[in-house]
């Protein structure tokens, strides 16, 4: 049996992926796998039978991934799992950072008598708003998100500018050819009368957006921030608040001073929070998990190489080592020691870590125990697993 601790609000589809006869939910203080949210793992220890730790979600910032690496724990997101949920709360915000929906509501709510419709058609004309067709905005992050909040946009009229200089060939493709693309990121703020921030959290992210971008907006421009706190600078957005440099400043992520505000709308982190998002996601992490612990085959990870191997044999042996020369020689060595004959290898690396699975026929537990002792004193490998077909 493996145990899959859980933190956070798993959405039940995904706990439901892991039959009852090969795994429980939150049963022993010694989990193989970790499905989580936005749980700080930074404060929240976990020890070396974690073999993986699923995020359900996107950004990873809240893992400490050279902690993972060094403890052999593989770290997955779910890609896209949510993008359509924080692309419909964009264009939520960006209406109503143009028109007085709550403040008009807020007066209706206030009316008594027979003749509210006359009071409302005569209060009206204090609610007046503007519109979004015609104006620009600026994308930074052209990733899942950014490329839906560019399409959705565009589709209302908007002239979309974006930046991006590392996108990927998957998300260069769903971009329309019509998008036009900012040379950098000051070409970006000079233009954009709204600017919306799709990037993770890295610490080349932060403060990416403080005073001398803030600067470079145009007067009165209006900025959306449902990544991350950090990227944005605050007491530098509070400068540009106070001076009149930029009219709003919407985000995701809060602090006392941001909320409070009179300038500011904060939501309380609710970007991914659809039930469709959440499904999607604990369904995927999950799946990406079992995968892992059944197969060794990695599919979305943040830390480790992608590795697929057909799993065709009766035997897997997994070995997760540092990258460097002559692993594979050091190890099948050893393996020739115990006679053991290979069907099927692969080695892939990712920066400072390598994988290696290697397919053979039934092992006894008795001489595996033995090989597994002899693996793990090579000083570069980090953790040795067995996997038996079917089990
Ligand atoms: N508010 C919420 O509930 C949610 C927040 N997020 C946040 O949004 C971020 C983006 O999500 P996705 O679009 O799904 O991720 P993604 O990985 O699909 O896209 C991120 C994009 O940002 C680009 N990028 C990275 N650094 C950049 C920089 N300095 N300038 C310009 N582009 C840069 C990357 O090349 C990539 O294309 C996540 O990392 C997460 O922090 C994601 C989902 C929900
Ligand atoms: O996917 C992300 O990066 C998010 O920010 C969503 O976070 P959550 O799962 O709602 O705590």
């Amino acid at each position: 049996m493996l145990d899959i601790k859980t933190y956070n609000m798993i959405a039940p589809e995904g706990t439901a992926e892991f039959p009852a006869d090969k795994y429980t939910i939150n049963e022993t203080d010694k989990p193989a796998a970790l499905l989580i949210r936005s749980q700080d793992m930074h404060k929240t220890r976990f020890g070396t039978s974690v073999l993986a730790i699923a995020r359900a979600g996107v950004g990873v910032n809240n893992i400490p991934l050279v902690e993972a690496n060094s403890n052999g724990t593989v770290v997955f997101n779910t890609p896209g799992s949510n993008a359509n949920a924080v692309k419909e709360l964009i264009v939520a915000m960006l209406i109503l950072a143009t028109r007085p929906v709550f403040s008009s509501v807020q007066w209706a709510k206030k009316l008594n008598g027979a003749d509210v419709s006359l009071q409302t058609e005569k209060g009206k004309n204090h609610f007046a708003g503007t519109e979004l067709q015609g104006k620009t905005i600026g994308i930074i992050g052209l990733g899942s998100v950014g490329s839906r909040v560019a399409r959705a946009t565009a589709d209302l009229g908007m002239h979309v500018i974006g930046y991006d200089p590392y996108i990927s060939v998957e998300h260069a493709w769903r971009l329309s050819n019509d998008i036009p693309r900012a040379k950098d990121l000051s070409e970006l703020l000079q233009k954009s009368d709204y600017v919306t921030i799709h990037i993770p959290y890295t610490e080349g992210n932060k403060d990416l957006i403080s005073s001398k971008e803030l600067a470079e907006l145009k007067d009165g421009a209006i900025l959306l921030n449902y990544s991350r706190w950090g990227i944005v600078n605050e007491n530098a957005v509070i400068d540009a608040l106070d001076s009149h440099k930029i009219a709003q400043y919407l985000t995701d992520f809060s602090s006392e001073k941001v909320i409070k505000h009179e300038s500011t709308i904060v939501t309380p982190h609710i970007g991914g929070t659809t039930l469709e998002a959440e499904i999607n996601g604990a369904i995927m992490a999950a799946q990406t998990l079992k995968k892992y612990l059944e197969t060794g085959n990695i599919v979305n990870s943040v830390n480790f190489p992608a590795v697929e191997m057909p799993f065709d044999s009766n035997f897997r042996i997994t070995l997760i080592h540092q990258n460097v020369p002559n692993m594979v020689g050091r190890i099948t060595t050893i393996l020739a020691k115990y006679d053991i004959n290979i069907d099927n290898m692969i080695n892939r690396s990712r920066e400072q870590i390598a994988y290696t699975m290697i397919d053979t026929d039934n092992i006894s537990e008795k001489t595996f125990n033995k090989l597994k002792n002899e693996l793990i004193e090579i000083s570069e490998v980090i953790r040795v697993r067995e996997i038996r077909k079917n089990k």
